[in-house]
Formats: C-alpha cells, sequence, structure tokens
C-alpha cells in the first residue's frame, strides 16, 4: 500500500512549503463540505494532502469546523496518516510557549460537536484506548526534534468547546487532572479518524500558559499569535521531514489503526439503515463492502 500523509493545519497554520505538483482539490462529502479545498501533491515522492482545520483566512470556529466532513474527505482522497497540527496552552511549567508537545491521551471537554459518524440503522463502538498512533506519533517527535525546538513525547490534551479561553478556576481543575495541555479542536477529529481507521498523530504547538500561571498574564491572542508566527515555520519544516521518515511504501499499521472496525459494527447486516451505509463508504468501505 502507498503512504498518503494528510495534514490538518491549525491556527496559523494555513498553507505547508514545497508540495510538487499541488492542486487546491474540492472534495465533496456526504457529511457537507470539507473547511477548505484540500491542497494536493507530493513531497520527496510521498503524496501529500494539506488542509487548513480553520479554513485559509481563519473562518471556521473550533465549534464549526466540520470535523465529519474533513476526516471523510482525507479518507476518500486515499491518505492513510493524518497529522494534526494544533496551537494549544500548558498547563505544566515545563511546557513552555514553543515548545512541541506530541498529544497520545485526551479528554474530550467538547459538546457541540458531531462526534461518529456511525448512529441509528449502523452502530460501531471503536476502541480508543490509545487514541494516537504510536508509529506515527513517533514519526513527529523525530521530525520535530530535527527542527531544533523542545518536543515533549506525551501529554494529555484537554479539549474544550471554546471559543472563549477557561475560566481560572476550569484550568486548576484541568491541571489537578493531569492534563499538560489545552486546545479546542483535537476532539472529536482523534475520534474520527479512528472510526476513518486511519493513524493519527497530534502535534501541539504550546502559545501560552492559559490563565493558571502567576508569573503569566491571562491567554491574549495577539501574544499567542506572536508565538504561533515563531512556530509556524518549525511546523511546516517538520511536516517536510514526514516522507522521508514514513516512506512511500506504508506497511499495515502494527498497531491496528488501519484495521479499527474490524470487530467495531454492531449492527445485524439485515437492520443496517441503506441510506447510512452509503454515507459510510470511504470510512467504512473496508468492512462493509464483504
Ligand atoms: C489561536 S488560539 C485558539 C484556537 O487555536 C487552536 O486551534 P487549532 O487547534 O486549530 O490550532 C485552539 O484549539 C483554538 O481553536
Ligand atoms: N490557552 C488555550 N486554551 C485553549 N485553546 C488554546 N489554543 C491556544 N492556547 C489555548
Amino acid at each position: 500500500m502507498q503512504t498518503m500523509i494528510g495534514v490538518i493545519g491549525g491556527s496559523g497554520v494555513y498553507e505547508i512549503d514545497g508540495l510538487q505538483d499541488a492542486v487546491w482539490t474540492k472534495v465533496e462529502t456526504p457529511w457537507g463540505t470539507p473547511s477548505d479545498e484540500i491542497l494536493v501533491g507530493k513531497l520527496d515522492g510521498v503524496a501529500m494532502a494539506f488542509l487548513p482545520r480553520h479554513g485559509r483566512g481563519h473562518v471556521h470556529s473550533p465549534t464549526s469546523v466540520p470535523y465529519r466532513a474533513n476526516i471523510d474527505a482525507l479518507k476518500r482522497l486515499g491518505v492513510t496518516d493524518v497529522v494534526s497540527v494544533s496551537a494549544c496552552g500548558s498547563l505544566r511549567e515545563e511546557m513552555a510557549p514553543g515548545d512541541f508537545v506530541i498529544v497520545d491521551q485526551f479528554i474530550d471537554r467538547s459538546f457541540a460537536r458531531e462526534k461518529s459518524f456511525f448512529g441509528t440503522g449502523c452502530v460501531a463502538h471503536v476502541a480508543l484506548g490509545k487514541p494516537t498512533c504510536p508509529r506515527l506519533s513517533a514519526a513527529c517527535a523525530d521530525a520535530a526534534r530535527a527542527t531544533g525546538v523542545t518536543v515533549h513525547d506525551s501529554g494529555t490534551y484537554l479539549c474544550m468547546e471554546g471559543p472563549q479561553f477557561s475560566t481560572l478556576a476550569e484550568s486548576l481543575l484541568y491541571k489537578s487532572w493531569g492534563c499538560h495541555v489545552i486546545g479546542m479542536t483535537n476532539m472529536p477529529e482523534a475520534k474520527l479518524a479512528r472510526e476513518a481507521e486511519l493513524c493519527y498523530a497530534s502535534v501541539a504547538m504550546v502559545t501560552d500558559y492559559d490563565c493558571w500561571h502567576p508569573h503569566h498574564d491571562e491567554v491574549d491572542i495577539s501574544a499567542i499569535i506572536a508565538t504561533l508566527t515563531g512556530n509556524a515555520q518549525h511546523a511546516r519544516n517538520l511536516v517536510a521531514g514526514l516522507p522521508q521518515r514514513l516512506g512511500a511504501e506504508r506497511a499495515p499499521c502494527p498497531h491496528g489503526c488501519d484495521r479499527a472496525l474490524d470487530h467495531a459494527i454492531m449492527t445485524a447486516p439485515a437492520k443496517r439503515d441503506p441510506e447510512l451505509l452509503a454515507k459510510l463508504d470511504a470510512v467504512a468501505g473496508r468492512v462493509l463492502k464483504g
């Protein structure tokens, strides 16, 4: 199988460098229109697709990002590995603005988003104990380190609904839960990637200390943008280092991300809703066609 890397660029990352034969491609999905067109091309001989999560010009709020359409569109294009690049606040002294955190766990406190491709007429329950792909995350950590930034190899990401930043009480609560970083977008994205049998890794770029830190001001969007501007080139350099680390030929995921639906669908074949099955053609075609 051929590798195709899908990069979802977060706040401050609306483009990537050096894609050959790159074309902004319009993709429609049964779940609606993705955040933007998707830039499809090749980097060092490996296929790549880039999607700005909020759209070029930052049109979508964390709540209005069409998460299902985005993941379906990447799957439909043939993406095998999704790398999310996000801005985040730090809940730990040692994770400083400018650092990169390779997220490996999530607490999902978002509440106003569609969180599954499945539902009435085709119920599925995928495993999410390890919500990110260790193979892809290791490649991201290695590529991030090569850019010269400080990299933390693991961390728990608290996903809040937003768009407002946290209150002090919330920030302290999330710290007490053992969370490392806070953002507004990685959920349900990571859940949907798992349902779509895509490997998913999350690179969180620390932009601020949220509001808990006694020696730092409250979160302020202009300070975040200043840090992001410094970070965005590191993020693009990280992406440029992925093809050589992943290679064009792809072995099956040793962690089973690409087989997540093998035992997940509960609804008896005779009871499945044909309309929902039609919408699941890209996401679950592998198991539904059989
Ligand atoms: C620019 S601060 C708030 C905004 O930035 C993050 O977005 P993304 O994860 O797409 O980089 C955060 O989650 C908020 O949506
Ligand atoms: N402190 C913060 N809280 C939530 N999302 C963020 N994105 C960047 N900084 C953030």
